[in-house]
C-alpha cells in the first residue's frame, strides 16, 4: 500500500502512524459552552481538537479568542488545538466580522501561540493568505490551506488542482472536502486523493460528505488522506461519525487491509 504522509505539528509526526488521525470540533458558541465540549471529548482521546471559531460569538474579540484558546489547552490534557473560521460560502457559520478582522484574529492567535495550527481557505485573497502563512511560519503554527464544496463534487481535475494549489502557496496540509451526489463521486475524491499523494508532497486530509460519502471518512486513509473528523459531542458537517464508532471501524479496516 502506499504511504500516507503524516501530519506533523512542530516537526513531530501527530499520532501513531497506523491510522489516520482523529479531528473532533468543537462547536460551542460560549466559553462556557465550548470547555464543557472540551471536558466531555477529552476522555475520547481524539488526537487534535478543530475549534470552529466561526460558531463563537466572540470572534470579533482578539482578547477573548486567546484567553478561550488558553482555556481549551488547559482543559485538552495535551491534545493540541486546530483553530478554523470556516467562511459562510464553503459551509461555515455566518460571522458578523470582515475579512481583514478575520485575518487579524488568526494573526494574533498565531502571535499568542495559543493553538497549534490553523485552517484558511484556498478561496481567500492572495495577499490574506501570504500574511497568514508568514504570521504562521515566524510563530511555528501549522497552516491548512483548504476547499470544501457543500453542494457537489468537481471535476478531477479541479480536484487536483485543489491539492496542488495548497502545495503552490505553500501550505503544510493541503485539505478538500465535497460533496458526492452519488457512489461515483465518493470515488472521484478518493481517486484525486490518491493522485495527490502520488504528486503532492504535503500531508493531505480529504472528504466526502453526507450519507454515502461517510465510507471516504473511514477509508480516505486508505487512499491516503492523513486525517479524519468525528463527532466528540456535536457534529460539524454532514456524515461525520461517532468517535467511538469510528475508531472501532478504523481498527477493522486496518486489519482487513494490512493484515496487522
Ligand atoms: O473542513 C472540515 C471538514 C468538515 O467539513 C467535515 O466534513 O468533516 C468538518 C469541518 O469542521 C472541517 O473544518
Amino acid at each position: 500500500m502506499n504511504q500516507t504522509k503524516p501530519i506533523q505539528i512542530q516537526g513531530k509526526p501527530l499520532g501513531g502512524g497506523a491510522l489516520p488521525i482523529i479531528i473532533t470540533p468543537l462547536v460551542g458558541k460560549t466559553t462556557p459552552a465550548i470547555l464543557e465540549e472540551v471536558a466531555a471529548i477529552v476522555p475520547k482521546r481524539p488526537d487534535l481538537l478543530e475549534w470552529r471559531i466561526d460558531f463563537f460569538g466572540g470572534i470579533g474579540d482578539s482578547l477573548a479568542v486567546i484567553e478561550t484558546a488558553q482555556a481549551i489547552r488547559r482543559a485538552a490534557g495535551g491534545i493540541p488545538v486546530l483553530l478554523t473560521r470556516r467562511n459562510a460560502t464553503e459551509g461555515g457559520e455566518p460571522i458578523a466580522i470582515a475579512e481583514a478582522a478575520v485575518v487579524e484574529m488568526y494573526a494574533a492567535a498565531c502571535q499568542a501561540r495559543c493553538v497549534e495550527m490553523i485552517d484558511y481557505e484556498l478561496s481567500n485573497a492572495p495577499d490574506d493568505l501570504r500574511r497568514l502563512r508568514e504570521v504562521s511560519v515566524a510563530n511555528g503554527i501549522g497552516l491548512i490551506m483548504s476547499y470544501h464544496n457543500f453542494q457537489m463534487t468537481p471535476d478531477a481535475a479541479t480536484l487536483d488542482s485543489k491539492f496542488a494549489d495548497a502545495q503552490r502557496l505553500g501550505a503544510d496540509v493541503a485539505k478538500v472536502a465535497v460533496m458526492p451526489k452519488d457512489v461515483q463521486d465518493v470515488l472521484a475524491l478518493l481517486a484525486a486523493t490518491d493522485r495527490a499523494r502520488q504528486t503532492i508532497q504535503l500531508p493531505l486530509i480529504s472528504m466526502s460528505m453526507g450519507g454515502i460519502g461517510s465510507l471516504s471518512r473511514i477509508m480516505g486513509w486508505v487512499y491516503g488522506s492523513a486525517a479524519t473528523f468525528a463527532v466528540g459531542k456535536s457534529s460539524s458537517a454532514p456524515g461525520q461519525i461517532a468517535i467511538e464508532d469510528l475508531r472501532a471501524t478504523l481498527a477493522t479496516v486496518r486489519k482487513a487491509v494490512t493484515g496487522q
